[in-house]
């Protein structure tokens, strides 16, 4: 049976990247994503926003909706502080086995922990279950069409407190307008703008902040 894409991008990293590098995997990723086959990971220009935004808020609990292959969770927690940690919830479970090899081999599995399951399913039990109080930080890069529902879910479920940093990938390409819409009217957040490219192309893409107010 014929590898998937995915499968593809992990044996190129258990190849070429350091392991226990997580530098080396991020950077190994981008460069079979761009020379060989894209891939939806948000890549190194969105990639360098997400970093300034993890290192401005230097969480201590830190959840990712969409997982993917795990290019962002290793990115992510490669600049967590220590006994900080990532959830990242990946309801795909080709997907999700794929990530958990790449956050194995990037040497970060002591950082983050996966879940397997949708995240309207996943996002209820993040207190009781994964003991978590509140959220430092959010990055958003799952079902563009989810984000609104998860941001109101994320506040029903009393994650956020005063100062909890939202961070959502695509809000331009492929779009999350309801989500825009939401955040952007809402007295409750503060947002900002941040004008990029998606990630290996030369098409317009941004990413969105939106801080809880309380
Ligand atoms: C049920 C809630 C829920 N719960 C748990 N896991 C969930 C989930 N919903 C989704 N997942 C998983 O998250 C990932 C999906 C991510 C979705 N991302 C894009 O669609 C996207 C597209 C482009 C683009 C595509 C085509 C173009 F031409 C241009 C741009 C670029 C980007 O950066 C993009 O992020 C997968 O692993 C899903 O299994
Ligand atoms: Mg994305």
């Amino acid at each position: 049976m014929n590898q998937s894409k995915e499968q593809r991008i992990l044996n190129f990293v258990l190849q070429n990247a350091v392991r226990g590098d997580p530098c080396s995997v991020v950077d190994t990723i981008d460069k079979y994503c761009s020379q060989k086959e894209w891939a939806m990971n948000v890549g190194n220009e969105k990639g360098e926003i997400l970093d300034k935004t993890v290192e401005e808020v230097n969480p201590s609990v830190a959840l990712e909706l969409g997982t993917y292959c795990g290019y962002s969770a290793v990115r992510i927690s490669r600049l967590l502080k220590a006994g900080a940690r990532l959830l990242t919830v990946e309801f795909n479970p080709e997907f999700a086995a794929i990530a958990k090899q790449m956050i194995e081999f990037a040497g970060v599995q002591d950082k983050v922990k996966l879940l397997e399951g949708p995240s309207e399913e996943i996002i209820p039990q993040l207190k009781k279950k994964y003991e978590v109080d509140t959220l430092d930080f959010v990055f958003l890069d799952h079902w563009k069409d989810r984000y609104r529902p998860d941001t109101i879910l994320l506040q029903e479920c009393n994650l956020l407190r005063k100062g909890s940093v939202l961070l959502a990938d695509n809000v331009i390409f492929p779009g999350a307008p309801d989500f825009l819409d939401y955040v952007r009217k809402s007295p409750h957040f503060q947002c900002t703008y941040y004008p990029s490219h998606l990630e290996y192309m030369q098409v317009e893409d941004a990413m969105e902040k939106a801080v809880f107010l309380g």
